[in-house]
């Protein structure tokens, strides 16, 4: 049974058909990315398969189970985690609140628990902050454990953004354009996080992304979306030289 599962996808807003048939099969340990034009349906994609958005048909099954019907809270408490192409922070909470409060959606010790719990609520929130820091140290950001998140520089949020969505415990990672707005030193940073936690967690991730070079270096299959339809599949170099990708941007040859 593939950990991820989307079948025919797709999703009309009006009379535009932002996502037509889109299919994607993962398993643990994959990293795919997926890429496309401005308005090619990438995000739709992630908001559909994180309950944002319901799609008009298709199927999204994680582990067979099928995520129709339910919250984006509790699709992400199954196991799917994401972060945003335009940063989704609460910037006068300090580095370390922001993580920890990803992890409550973990904490057992409920509303009762919270006002009387004693000892066992003492444990689970020591847990929790040994495994926030854990995962700020993963993204090179325990050293601003006590910053407020507004007054770290771009490309730190971002990578805060991934220790978030890490304290979850998802099985798959949606990362939309964990790149944008950096420069080439955060790039160099980002590619090596998201190494890591590919190695390291064994994590199955999946990339938007409009830099083609780090998507290429990085995924081991990419899509190409246009006007929300799959045009082409397969391995870097076959993306790459795909005349149909090469004509989607812009019909030149791709920049890498
Ligand atoms: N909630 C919505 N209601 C109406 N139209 C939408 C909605 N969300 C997305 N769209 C439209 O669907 C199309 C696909 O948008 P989407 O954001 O998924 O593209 P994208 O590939 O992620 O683009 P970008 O790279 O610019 O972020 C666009 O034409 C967009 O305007």
């Amino acid at each position: 049974m593939p950990l991820l599962e989307i079948k025919d996808l797709s999703i009309r807003f009006g009379g535009l058909q932002a996502v037509k048939n889109y299919n994607l099969t993962m398993n643990p340990g994959d990293i795919r990315g997926l890429i496309g034009p401005n308005g090619a349906g990438k995000t739709t994609v992630f908001n559909m398969m994180t309950g944002i958005l319901t799609p008009t048909e298709g199927q999204v099954l994680l582990n067979n189970w099928s995520i129709e019907g339910f919250q984006p809270y509790q699709i992400a408490a199954r196991g799917i985690g994401r972060t945003f192409q335009n940063l989704c922070l609460w910037r006068h909470m300090t580095v370390l609140e922001h993580v920890k409060m990803a992890c409550y959606s973990k904490i057992t010790y409920g509303l009762f628990g919270a006002f009387f719990g004693g000892a066992r609520r003492k444990r689970e929130e020591t847990q929790m902050t040994n495994k926030a820091m854990d995962l700020l140290a993963l993204v090179k950001l325990d050293q601003f454990a006590d910053q407020l998140v507004g007054n770290l520089p771009y490309g730190a949020q971002r990578r805060m953004e991934i220790a978030r969505a890490l304290a979850t415990d998802p099985k798959i990672l949606l990362l939309d354009e964990p790149t944008a707005g950096m420069n080439p030193e955060e790039l160099d940073q980002i590619m090596e996080i998201i190494r890591l936690v590919h190695g390291e967690y064994k994590m199955a991730i999946l990339l938007i992304e409009h830099r083609l070079k780090f998507v290429m270096e990085l995924c081991e299959r990419i899509q190409a979306l246009v006007f929300g339809e799959v045009i082409a599949e397969g391995e870097p170099e076959e993306i790459r030289n795909h005349p149909q990708v090469i004509e989607a941007y812009l019909g030149k040859e791709i920049e890498y």
